[in-house]
């Protein structure tokens, strides 16, 4: 295969397992959805630049983290069909890393998005 046709069918490929973890995973939908709303909340404040990268990274790290946590159920589940610690773990172990993601996340959009929210109020409330 020429080079580019490899690096094509690689981007191919990636596309596929993202569309079909968003099919089956429905955290990842989610994660997704809030993540659009992040977004369109940033540029409704007109965050700064610094502010949007620090939130794209952290939904990045976050969507990520969903995708291997996908990865690592099928691959689990592919070798092996019966109950095993091991397996345990490393389920539990994936969905961890994609919690930890998750809930630093959240602590990221309440430090970046605390002092526009209140001033947007104060601006709609008096
Ligand atoms: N083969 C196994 N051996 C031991 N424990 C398992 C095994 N498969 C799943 N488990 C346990 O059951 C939990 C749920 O596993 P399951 O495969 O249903 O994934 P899930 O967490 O429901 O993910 P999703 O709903 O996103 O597919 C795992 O986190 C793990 O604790």
């Amino acid at each position: 295969m020429k080079p580019k046709a490899r690096w094509t069918a690689s981007f191919r490929y990636a596309l596929e397992g993202i569309a079909a973890s968003l099919k089956t995973q429905r955290n990842l939908r989610f994660h997704c959805f809030a993540a659009v709303v992040v977004i369109a909340a940033s540029f409704y404040f007109a965050l700064p630049p610094r502010d949007i990268a620090v939130l794209l990274l952290t939904i990045a790290l976050v969507i990520s983290l969903e995708l291997v946590n996908t990865a690592i159920e099928a691959a689990v589940d592919l070798i092996t069909p019966e109950r095993h610690p091991l397996a345990k773990l490393a389920k539990d172990a994936a969905a961890g890393a994609v919690l930890a993601a998750a809930v630093f996340a959240v602590v990221i959009g309440v430090l970046i998005f605390y002092r526009p929210v209140i001033a947007w109020f104060h601006a709609l409330f008096g």
